[in-house]
């Protein structure tokens, strides 16, 4: 971490530490990300990025196709219906178990400031996962690759940008503001108006969406300014997200850093399958 940025970080109960988290919280609240840029000294950016390009070739791609929701098609609403429209996805990730042996990202996933600080910010009891595959991963867009919109399903991630793309007008996070407060409200309307403004990748239903209201403005879409070293704690099931086509000659490198609400998570064997290619029991 880099302490000469963030002295604070060396004790998160001093008054310093609890002001610049309530400040934190109060954006990951209303905007649904913080950015901490320049998170970690440039040595060890360096370091991650150098495991993470020697292993990016070995990566397994998932190339897909999902819905804003992730869910399976739903037969309660119309085919033209925007929960039941598929987007195109692809995007590879090198697995916690093929980082090399003495890590520097894995060191920085296990240290227990960075638990703490998240613990803080999101105000609740957290854990590192135990997914030998998916605790500490590394998102691989390479040239042409691009991640459509989506909600996540986990409340929130933490993610730490190692290389951008060559381009960089290409391969951004772009977001909304939160959307909706749980899983069970599906802000149709809003994100069937993002879709049909934003979204050039995927072909929308012939003759639009069923949610499709000419007089409902979509919701701004924001772009996270997400340079190497910046982490990002960012609500993922609450602000529709995605990742722009990367475009240029190398590949745009994010570690995905697990932090769960439950002690001993892990991800089933179907997410294994889908991301890493394989299920590990561990
Ligand atoms: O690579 C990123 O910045 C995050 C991509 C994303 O939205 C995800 O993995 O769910
Ligand atoms: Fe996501």
């Amino acid at each position: 971490m880099n302490f000469e940025r963030y002295p604070w970080l060396k004790d998160l109960t001093t008054a310093d530490a609890l002001r610049e988290i309530a400040k934190a919280r109060r954006q990951y609240q209303s905007q649904g990300a913080f950015l901490f840029p320049y998170f970690i000294r440039p040595d060890v950016l360096e370091k991650c990025c150098s495991e993470a390009r020697a292993q990016e070739s070995e990566a397994f791609t998932t190339d897909d196709h999902h819905t804003a929701y992730l869910g399976p098609q739903n037969c309660n609403y119309p085919e033209n219906s925007v929960v039941n429209h598929k987007m195109k996805t692809q995007v590879a990730s090198i697995a916690y178990d093929e980082l090399p042996h003495e890590s520097s990202l894995a060191s920085l996933y296990n240290d227990e400031t960075l638990l703490r600080l998240i613990s803080l910010i999101v105000q609740k009891e957290l854990f590192l996962s135990d997914d030998p595959l998916g605790c500490c991963s590394i998102n691989v867009f390479r040239p042409g690759y691009h991640h459509s919109f989506h909600f996540d399903e986990s409340e929130f991630s933490t993610t730490l940008m190692l290389q951008d793309a060559a381009d960089t007008d290409s391969g951004l996070f772009q977001y909304t503001d939160p959307l909706r407060q749980s899983a069970s409200d599906p802000a149709l309307a809003d994100v069937a108006a993002i879709v049909q403004a934003y979204d050039h990748m995927n072909e929308p239903p012939h003759g639009g969406f069923h949610e499709h209201d000419a007089a409902h403005r979509a919701p701004t879409l924001h772009t996270l300014d997400f340079r190497p070293g910046t982490l990002s704690l960012f609500s993922g099931s609450r602000s529709l997200h995605r990742v722009t086509q990367v475009r240029g000659s190398r590949s745009r490198l994010v570690a995905v850093l697990t932090l769960a609400t439950q002690p001993g998570f892990r991800n089933s064997v179907v997410v294994q399958k889908l991301f890493w290619g394989r299920s590990v029991s561990g």
